[in-house]
């Protein structure tokens, strides 16, 4: 491509929002799927869990000590103690079978079902066993209902307890379990297939030879992947050449969810996810309703997308076949990150350069993967943090840092990472946020607040 034919394909960058809109605008849950408890964690249910009956079901002991009638100690005192026969002992999982007659006490545990009748629960220090246990000096009067729950003191039959959407964690595991969820409905986990592009790059075992380098973007996308709770798919290495591009990515969205690549899509000579995101932009403009990818190859080693369509254009033509969506972001690092449909398949194009790889994967597939999965809200929760040094580095577009959470006397405050070139990754393996410096020619001051996405997700 020369340059006149290059500029006729000038980009247009679009907001991060706007991105991030359009993507999610054609990504629905999966199916949902039935999976042990144990082996549930980190999915995310396919269904709301309601209560099935009380908790707890019966009345329960909450200490080690005496079920009694309070009435019957009502006038105890230290000096004047109430004496009660002790007729029995419940430990926890058995049922006291009589109800309690007036005068006497049953000697109870923790958890142990409160016999009927009892009105109260007398901690164990609080009395002095006689004649080696028949009888019991109770020396306060209990108050009514002390120490003990009541049927649904906690949780109310048919509460609502866990949305649909929400992710298994242990507080969700202990619920599940509670209400007899052995088997759990979750969604799937989504399929991300992972191609790195450059002809530069090397397997992660080959040795090194001049000009190569291993691949470092495939594993590190691997394992976002996994953290968002989806299934990476590694599908290799694509040469800088278009046409291979084209094929072996339709041939990998017939068995994934989604296709994630990594390197090419800027400006370079080489750079085949860029020429094959042009050429679909080319096809478009040519005709609509060109090829589906992974159907008919179009003429040439274009990719064969549709029109240019930011949104379906109208119900009747409500599913494009495929279409670009943008090809250049506004913001630092990741400027030429692209994405397209096929389908009702997404192709994400992230930058080849590490820390911008790192940064568009979390702003773009992350919240795809978490919808995937049924997730209410698939967008990272932003809150805002005073930077703990002054960011110089004015950009034309919002910068979203590598960056580091600390605790600074009790105030949350955010450390920008050094080594943050888009084209280096050392501080990836800190970053557990990102900064995001406004657009502007003069970047950000120490202690002033900006935005925060966090990445260290412990979030249900
Ligand atoms: N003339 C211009 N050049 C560049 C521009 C521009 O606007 N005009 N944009 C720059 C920006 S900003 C970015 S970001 C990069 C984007 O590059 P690509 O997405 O095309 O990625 P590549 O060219 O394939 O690689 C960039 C860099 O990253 C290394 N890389 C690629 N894949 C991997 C991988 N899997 N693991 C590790 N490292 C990888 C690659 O070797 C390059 O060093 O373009 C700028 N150029
Ligand atoms: O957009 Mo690029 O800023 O170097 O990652
Ligand atoms: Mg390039």
């Amino acid at each position: 491509m020369d340059g006149t034919e290059r500029s006729r394909f000038a980009r247009k960058a679009i907001r991060v929002a706007e991105a991030q809109r359009l993507l999610l605008a054609r990504v629905r849950p999966l199916a949902a799927e039935t999976v042990p408890l144990a082996a549930s964690y980190g999915r995310r249910l396919a269904a709301d869990v309601a209560a099935d009956r009380p908790v707890p079901h019966f009345a329960r002991s909450g200490m080690d000590g005496y079920a009694v009638r309070h009435e019957d100690a009502a006038a105890a005192s230290p000096q004047q103690p109430a004496a009660l026969r002790v007729v029995g002992d419940v430990p926890a999982g058995r049922v006291w079978p009589h109800p309690l007659a007036p005068g006497t006490a049953v000697r109870i545990m923790t958890g142990a079902a409160v016999p009927e009748g009892a009105t109260a629960v007398v901690m164990l220090e609080q009395t002095e066993e006689l004649e080696r246990g028949a009888r019991v000096l109770i020396k306060q009067p209990p108050a009514a209902g002390q120490h003990i729950a009541p049927v649904g003191d906690e949780i109310a039959a048919g509460q609502r307890l866990i949305a649909s959407g929400a992710r298994i964690g242990p507080g969700q595991a202990a619920l599940l379990a509670t209400f007899g969820c052995a088997a759990v409905c979750v969604y799937s986990r989504p399929r991300v297939g992972i191609f790195a592009t450059g002809s530069e790059l090397l397997p992660v075992e080959a040795e090194l030879a001049p000009g190569r380098i291993r691949n470092s973007n495939g594993p590190m996308l691997a394992a976002q992947v996994e953290r968002a709770g989806g299934v990476p798919v590694w599908l290799g290495i694509l040469p800088d050449d278009a046409a291979e591009a084209q094929a072996r990515i339709a041939a990998a969205l017939a068995h994934t969810d989604l296709v994630v690549t990594t390197g090419g899509v800027s400006v370079g000579d080489y750079d085949a996810m860029a020429s094959l995101f042009r050429q679909g932009l080319a096809q478009g403009r040519a005709g609509r309703g060109a090829g589906l990818l992974g159907g008919q190859p179009q003429e040439g080693s274009g990719i064969g997308m549709g029109s240019m369509l930011s949104e379906p254009a109208d119900k009747s033509d409500a599913e494009p076949l495929c279409a670009t969506l943008f090809n250049k972001l506004a913001l630092r690092p990741g400027s030429p990150t692209s994405a397209a449909i096929a389908g009702r398949k997404l192709i994400v194009g992230l930058s080849g350069n590490p820390g911008a790889c790192f940064v568009g994967f979390e702003l773009l597939v992350r919240p795809l993967l978490l919808r995937m999965q049924g997730a209410a809200e698939p967008l990272p929760r932003t809150f805002r943090a005073a930077l703990t040094d002054d960011f110089v580095k004015g950009s034309p577009h919002d910068r979203y840092l590598r960056a580091k959470l600390e605790l600074d006397d009790g105030i949350v405050r955010v450390r920008p990472l050094g080594f943050a070139k888009s084209g280096m990754m050392v501080s990836i393996q800190d970053a557990d946020a990102l900064a995001v410096i406004p657009a502007g020619s003069r970047g950000a001051a120490q202690g002033e607040l900006v935005e925060v996405i966090p990445l260290a997700y412990g979030e249900p």
